[in-house]
Formats: structure tokens, C-alpha cells, sequence
């Protein structure tokens, strides 16, 4: 069935147990974008890419991925869906025990039946993709983080998935490699006609090859746009997490008496 947008979400509703995180989240992810998914530490950033691939259920809602309602789907179609998902988890590591190129190839291995010969061309063509097509001999251990966050990186993107989640993609790199890795994010969209949805804390480099941002906040999406709307937007906290901007609607300061008061020794019992 063909699908206006990639990933539509629609007055979800999810907690997993005690309060709920999310209290009616509305998304709707163009085919073709990249979409920075933002907010502060805790706010469920992580909890709404596992609801996209449907590894939990919400309380209620609608996900559609490719028009299709996750929420509701068996284990079966649940696994070819998931085909169709690329992630790329801060925590995803490679095999320790295989190399580079047996690492890209292994989910070519695993879900197709492509001959030795086909799986060659693809993880070459993939491996050439991040520019390591020259490492495919070296073991994990052997490559730095960089390299190695874009052989993961090809990893993920093997099986040509239609939707590539990426969580934290970008922490623990140094600046250059996150550079490189940004830039790459954004070039394996359009060459491979990706969407792709990336959940970060570095909100300058993510929104920089962002086409839309959500702002998450108390379980919701407390704003969306491009880039450039949200920087416009009238909201000071929208402007202050966006600039990173130490002081703002959320303050700098943990709630405590005038500084004055204290450095007097009024109202100190002590
Ligand atoms: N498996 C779980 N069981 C119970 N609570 C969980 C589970 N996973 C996450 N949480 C809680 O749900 C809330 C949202 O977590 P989540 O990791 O989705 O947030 P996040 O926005 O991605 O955070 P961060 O930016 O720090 O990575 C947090 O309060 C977290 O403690």
C-alpha cells in the first residue's frame, strides 16, 4: 500500500508502567527527509524509535511505517518490516570476531539467499559508500571510532532499508569524525532514497542536514518544523535548547535563596 508519509504517529499514548511518557505524540515523516527528533534527556526520545519498530506496543495510537499499523502487527510481518528499518544504535557494535567486510555482509547473509558473488558487489558498493571499501580486511579492533561507527553504518544500511533510525549516532566521536559522519548521514539519504530519522543530543550538527525537527517535551511534541521555522519560533525554550543556551526558561540556577542572603548568613542555621 502506498504511503503519503514514511512514519505517521497519531495521539500515541505509551509508559511502561508507572508514569506515562508519552500523552498524545503527533508525527508525520515525509518519504525522502531527514527528521531530527530532539528534547531533553528522558522525555522518551529513545521510547519512540523502539514504538516505530515496533519492539514495544503503546497503551494506544497509531504508528503507520510505509502505511502500515506496527501496533498491531504479528511477530511474521513484524520481521519483514523490520527488514525494512535500518538502525544504527550508539550501542550497536560490530562482531569482534569477523572483519569488516564479514561484518557488512552478515545481514546479507542472514535474510537473503544472494550468492557469495552478489554479496561481494553489495558490501563492496556499500563499503565504498563510507569510504572503507580499502579496510575490508581489518578487524574491529583495528579500526578507530570513527571508522568504526561507519562500518556499523554500512552495517545497517546492507539490506537497503527503506527507514534508517538513528539513536545518538554521533556521541563519542571526535569533531572531525562527527563531521564526517553528519555529512554521510545526509548523502546516504538521497543516494540510497532513504528516510531517515535521527535522534540526537548534538542539535547544531543534526539539525544541520535536518530537513524537519521535532521538539519533544511532556509527552509531547511541543514543536516541529524546519529548521529555520523552529529558529524562528516565539518559544524561549525552543530558542534556548536549540542555541544550547545555558540560561532561559530552564534556568542555570537549582531553585535557591538570593545569593546574598546566604553569603550574609541570613536564614542559615548552620
Ligand atoms: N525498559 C524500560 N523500563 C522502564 N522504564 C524505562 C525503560 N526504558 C526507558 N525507561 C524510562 O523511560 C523514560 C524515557 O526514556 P528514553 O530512553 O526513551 O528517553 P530519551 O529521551 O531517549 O533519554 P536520553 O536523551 O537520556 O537518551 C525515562 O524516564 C527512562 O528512565
Amino acid at each position: 500500500m502506498a504511503a503519503d508519509e514514511a512514519v505517521a504517529i497519531r495521539d500515541l499514548t505509551f509508559g511502561y508502567g508507572g508514569d506515562p511518557i508519552f500523552d498524545g505524540v503527533d508525527m508525520a515523516v515525509a518519504p525522502g527527509s531527514v527528521s531530527a527528533i530532539m528534547g531533553p534527556s528522558g522525555t522518551g526520545k529513545t521510547t519512540l524509535l523502539r514504538l516505530i519498530g515496533g519492539q514495544i506496543r503503546p497503551q494506544s495510537g497509531s504508528v503507520r511505517v510505509e502505511g502500515q499499523e506496527v501496533t498491531t502487527l504479528g511477530r511474521r510481518s513484524l520481521f519483514e518490516l523490520r527488514k525494512r528499518l535500518g538502525m544504527l544504535f550508539q550501542s550497536g557494535a560490530l562482531f569482534t570476531d569477523l572483519s569488516v567486510y564479514d561484518n557488512v555482509a552478515f545481514p546479507l547473509r542472514e535474510h537473503t539467499r544472494l550468492s557469495e558473488r552478489v554479496i561481494r558487489q553489495l558490501v563492496l558498493l556499500k563499503l565504498e559508500a563510507v569510504g572503507l571499501r580499502g579496510a575490508r580486511e581489518l578487524m574491529p579492533a583495528e579500526l578507530s571510532g570513527g571508522m568504526a561507527r561507519r562500518v556499523a553504518l554500512a552495517r545497517a544500511v546492507a539490506l537497503d532499508p527503506a527507514i534508517m533510525l538513528y539513536d545518538e549516532p554521533f556521541t563519542g566521536q571526535d569533531p572531525i569524525s562527527m563531521g564526517v559522519l553528519v555529512t554521510l548521514i545526509r548523502e546516504l539519504n538521497d543516494a540510497l532514497g532513504m528516510t531517515s530519522i535521527i535522534v540526537s543530543h548534538d542539535v547544531a550538527e543534526t539539525v544541520s542536514i535536518a530537513d524537519y525537527a521535532y521538539l519533544l517535551a511532556g509527552g509531547r511534541v511541543t514543536e516541529a518544523g524546519t529548521p529555520a521555522e523552529l529558529q524562528a519560533s516565539e518559544s524561549a525554550w525552543t530558542r534556548q535548547f536549540l542555541g544550547a543556551l545555558p540560561d532561559g526558561p530552564v534556568p542555570f540556577h537549582y531553585p535557591a535563596p538570593p545569593f546574598r542572603e546566604e553569603l550574609l548568613g541570613k536564614g542559615v542555621r548552620s
